[in-house]
């Protein structure tokens, strides 16, 4: 079993949610930690559930660096994929599995701070850790949060934030172990080989030279930035490969492992 006892903070991609097996095995692993007395929360995307949403309303997507520019005529739409139709998915998965789980946004009980992040991008927002209580709470009872990337500004806006990102904020939050599970084995080098170790310098070095780009990139950096703030390695893995689920059960390591 997890030999931590610290929160795991575990953030899934939005391809998992097209995955039906995917999910089925990502609950069970879920399902016996929780039972083992490990508290979990899940964080979520859903990046293509909003891509196929937008296009199904005729909007066109443009991504900066990795973010997704949200004008306000499409953030219903990024909402009822993500704090919806995503979030719902989960939830149905983890009934399956026998988890009691609580489906919740960044909005919800004060758990973060948002703010927009930068006007080019739209209502695209920033959070930060804020108060821990109402996640406490749903722990203390044996439940599993699984959280959208929706937060709400105090300025009453709906905001669209990048999934790596919300667990970032989450994981500090509770000052918890963060795993981001990919539809990729973890950070591949130009080769496609999968990198084990991972530190600041070679991820800079990695970034400039284009080998790590796009949502691997906010990822990296996500995960850096907790690595550096906890002091330890985050990981980076696949929720594809059911043995890498059996060994992060274990409390062992899989993937890459962002070094702070
Ligand atoms: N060096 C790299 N290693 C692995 N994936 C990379 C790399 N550079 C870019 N990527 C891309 O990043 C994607 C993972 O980021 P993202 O799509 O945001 O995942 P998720 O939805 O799981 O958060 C991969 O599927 C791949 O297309
Ligand atoms: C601002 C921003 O880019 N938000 C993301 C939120 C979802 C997400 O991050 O989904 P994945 O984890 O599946 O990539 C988006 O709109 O796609």
């Amino acid at each position: 079993m997890m030999t931590t006892k610290s929160v795991l903070v575990l953030k899934v991609g939005g391809a998992l949610l097209q995955c039906e097996m995917g999910m089925a095995r990502l609950m069970d692993a879920a399902a016996e930690m929780i039972a083992a007395g490990q508290q979990v929360i899940l964080v979520h995307g859903g990046g293509c559930l909003v891509d196929e949403q937008l296009t199904a309303n005729g909007k066109e997507t443009i991504k900066l660096d990795g973010l997704r520019v949200t004008p306000a005529d499409q953030i219903a739409i990024v909402v009822g994929a993500l704090a919806g139709s995503s979030n719902k998915i989960l939830q149905a998965a983890a009934a399956k599995a026998g988890i009691v789980s609580i489906g919740m946004s960044l909005g919800d009980g004060n758990v973060v701070t948002a703010k927009i992040k930068d006007e080019r991008l739209g209502l695209v927002g920033e959070v930060e850790p804020k108060d821990a209580t109402y996640l406490n709470f749903i722990l203390s009872q044996g439940w599993m949060p699984i959280c959208s990337s929706i937060a709400i500004s105090s300025q009453g806006e709906m905001l669209n934030v990048n999934a790596d990102q919300a667990a970032t904020a989450l994981a500090k939050l509770v000052n918890g172990t963060l795993v981001l599970l990919s539809d990729v084995s973890g950070v591949l080098d130009g080769k496609g080989q999968l990198i084990h170790s991972l530190n600041k310098s070679e991820i800079e070095h990695l970034v400039a030279q284009g080998v790590i780009e796009k949502g691997m990139k906010v990822k990296v950096e996500a995960a850096l930035e907790v690595a550096q703030w906890m002091g330890k390695p985050v990981q980076v893995a696949s929720w594809r490969d059911a043995e890498q689920l059996k060994t992060l059960v274990k409390g062992g390591s899989v993937g890459t492992q962002i070094q702070p």
